[in-house]
């Protein structure tokens, strides 16, 4: 490919993070881009806890509208983030490698009490404005307080440091890819078979449009065809639930060298009521998701 590709992404540290190993990776193909910042409704509204923002793709629709205007070429995103439906005219063309998958617990020094499950004190306050890890964290330990924190996982760490919170919980991506310095706190990584992370977690999804072959054709070279296996059941599950982001559910699948499938699942009517967990395996994917969410309900 000839000309430069246009990379659509957010402009917070994470995406930019996640912008310049795409663009790395392209390198590697030989191939030049450059990166166009987009600001989106999620970026624009910090302040607001998601329950009270409308919608999905808050995080991702200003990126997509960039790419039918032809603004940008491609576009690099969460892959937790996005729609399980695409846009007409865009496709999801490809998937990274999965980065650690697991919701992470990061504890204030003085917050911390041995014995306690996830080594937590009584009573503590978690800051956390996801239903899902609300709703998990709570089946555990019912004893907690929860309070809405929102901002880029920098901004959030500043909110734990000054106090506003005994614990606060990431995505263990984020924290890994950013470097970020967690001395001297308590960090609990949960296991994803047991507190169950979004579905897609730690997978960036490269979208592009839909007509756009020689773009595809390049992605199709870094698609990793393995993790979307393992991600489309999980994200075909959130779609036939009907969910988005605001969904406290949890679904996360691996497959074993024999190559059987594993789904585990938790999913809660809301936040703060009672959680339902589910282990299933199978050789297959036909109907997997279907049945993972008949289990669940
Ligand atoms: N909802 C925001 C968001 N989208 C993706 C990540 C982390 C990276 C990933 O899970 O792929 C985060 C931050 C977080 O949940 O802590």
């Amino acid at each position: 490919m000839e000309k430069t590709i246009k990379i659509g992404t957010r402009g917070s540290k994470l995406a930019l993070w996640q912008a310049h190993y795409t663009q790395r990776m392209l390198q590697d193909l030989g191939i030049e881009s450059e990166l166009i910042i987009i600001k989106t409704k999620g970026d624009a509204i910090q302040h607001l806890s998601f329950d009270k923002i409308e919608g999905k793709g808050f995080f991702t629709k200003e990126i997509e509208d960039a790419l039918l205007r032809e603004e940008v070429d491609m576009a690099v995103h969460s892959m937790k983030d996005l729609p399980t439906v695409q846009p007409e005219g865009l496709a999801l063309t490809a998937v990274s490698y999965r980065a650690n998958p697991a919701d992470c617990l990061i504890i204030n020094p003085a917050s911390v009490e041995s014995g306690a499950l996830f080594g937590l004190k009584t009573g503590a306050v978690v800051g956390t404005s996801s239903a899902r890890r609300k709703a998990q964290l709570l089946d555990f330990r019912p004893d907690i307080t929860l309070k809405d924190i929102r901002g880029n996982v920098p901004t959030r760490l500043e909110k734990l440091k000054s106090g506003d919170f005994d614990a606060i919980m990431l995505a263990t991506a984020g924290v890994e890819r950013l470097e970020i310095d967690l001395d001297g706190f308590q960090v609990v990584r949960f296991n994803p078979r047991e507190f169950v992370p979004a579905p897609a977690q730690g997978v960036l999804a490269f979208q592009t449009r839909k007509d756009d072959l020689p773009v595809r054709r390049v992605l199709k070279k870094i698609h990793r065809a393995d993790v979307a296996e393992t991600t489309n059941i999980e994200r075909k599950v959130l779609q036939l639930a009907g969910g988005g982001c605001h969904m406290p559910l949890g679904v996360y699948c691996e497959m074993d060298p024999q190559g059987n499938y594993h789904v585990w699942a938790a999913k809660a009517p809301e936040w703060n009521a009672p959680v339902n967990r589910i282990h299933l395996s199978s050789s297959t994917t036909f109907e997997l998701a279907e049945s993972v969410l008949k289990a669940l309900e």
